[in-house]
């Protein structure tokens, strides 16, 4: 049903949002790349028919232009919604959004960045705090095998044995941070072999549940809505993910997260997470009976390619990922700006 009635919908929501943003890659200016991508998201989804409510967003904020968490999108949302459909008739959509996942690497030119979102039924998308996340992915292959709970050495080894090659031959993706320090030595000692990544561990994740990647394995802290995200269509494409909330600002060496521990464990709590250790997996992350996931390169990427201008038009490339139809479909679209139109093709 989701499928059917928002496949080809979601894929222009995310190309949109890429080709906005794509305008601003190598600026220098993060935040205008990600704000004419919020932008750009926000006016394709409020053409869509449906009740859709962001449950991930950029925080909760009411006047910011940003798809804040509780902003609801789609027609039927809007106050003249009874001249374009009937709301009754219409399912409730939950979003998880990252209009522009990895600002600084479309600032700065860098390969990886994306604009992606998850969808599901209403509540069918955790509703992650803005905290951090410790993240494993791996091949399907490797579903239910290897654990966040072992160390990485262990891992490595059931890694190793799953996809039917050596230690030597993994590529872990790992966050460039100093949290990271410790982890990095370990698989190295472990004698993988690790790919060190500044921003973007989305692309890392789900880089994860296609072989011919070269990307065996995601570890390490990251944030929690990217977290909900990659495993969206990790669930949907039967990878592996599993990811525990970070909570304790001094694991993570920022102020991003609030003042203490203590003060986070009772925000968990408000939120009705009363077991903040909780290790979730994909399909606790993303639990509803329908999960699709739609993401489109802004830069190019392990999986797509970046948005190409020419005079005219551009060209992107998208992946949509669908728990419904068991699929995970590559559109290469060529938009038309002008007249006269102009389609190239290479
Ligand atoms: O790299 C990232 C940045 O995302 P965005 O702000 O949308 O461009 C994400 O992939 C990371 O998951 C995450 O946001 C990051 O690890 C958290 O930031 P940091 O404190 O620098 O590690
Ligand atoms: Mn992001
Ligand atoms: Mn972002």
């Amino acid at each position: 049903m989701l499928e059917t009635t928002l496949g080809l919908e979601i894929i222009e929501v995310v190309e949109k949002a890429a080709i906005a943003s794509a305008r601003w890659m190598g600026k220098g200016e993060k935040d205008t790349a990600d704000q004419v991508a919020v932008e750009a998201m926000r006016e394709r989804m409020n053409q869509i028919h449906m009740r859709g409510r962001i449950v991930i967003g950029e925080g909760e904020r009411d006047d910011a232009p940003m798809l804040y968490i509780g902003e609801e999108v789609g027609i039927c949302t809007q106050p003249d919604a009874k001249n374009y459909c009937n709301p009754d008739e219409l399912i409730e959509i939950d979003i998880a959004v990252d209009p522009c996942e990895g600002t600084n690497l479309c600032a700065y030119g860098q390969p990886g960045s994306m604009a992606v979102l998850a969808i599901s039924e209403k509540g069918g998308l955790f509703h992650a705090p803005d905290f951090y996340m410790n993240k494993l992915a791996a091949p399907p292959a490797a579903k239910g095998k290897v654990d966040i709970r072992k160390s990485p050495t262990e891992n490595l080894k059931i890694l190793a044995e799953c996809l039917d090659r050596s230690i030597d031959e993994l590529v872990v993706v790992v966050m460039k941070r100093e949290r990271h320090n410790e982890l990095i030595k370990e698989i190295r000692e472990a004698g993988a072999r690790v790919r060190l990544i500044s921003d973007g561990d989305v692309s890392a994740a789900i880089s994860c549940g296609f072989s011919g990647t070269n990307t065996h394995a995601l570890m390490g802290i990251g944030a929690a809505p990217e977290g909900v995200i990659s495993a969206a269509a990790m669930r949907a494409i039967g990878g592996h993910f599993q990811g525990q909330l970070i909570y304790d600002p001094a694991v993570v060496k920022t102020g991003l997260i609030g003042e203490s521990k203590e003060s986070n464990i009772a925000r968990l709590k408000e939120m009705g997470i009363t077991d903040p250790d909780k290790v979730y997996d994909a399909s606790e992350l993303a639990c509803g009976e329908t999960v699709l996931f739609a993401g489109c390169g802004i830069t190019p990427g392990n999986l797509m390619e970046g948005v190409r201008f020419f005079h005219g038009g551009a060209r992107t490339q998208s992946l949509v990922i669908s728990s419904q139809s068991q699929t995970a479909r590559f559109v290469d679209t060529i938009h038309m700006f002008e007249e006269p139109k102009v389609i190239q093709v290479k």
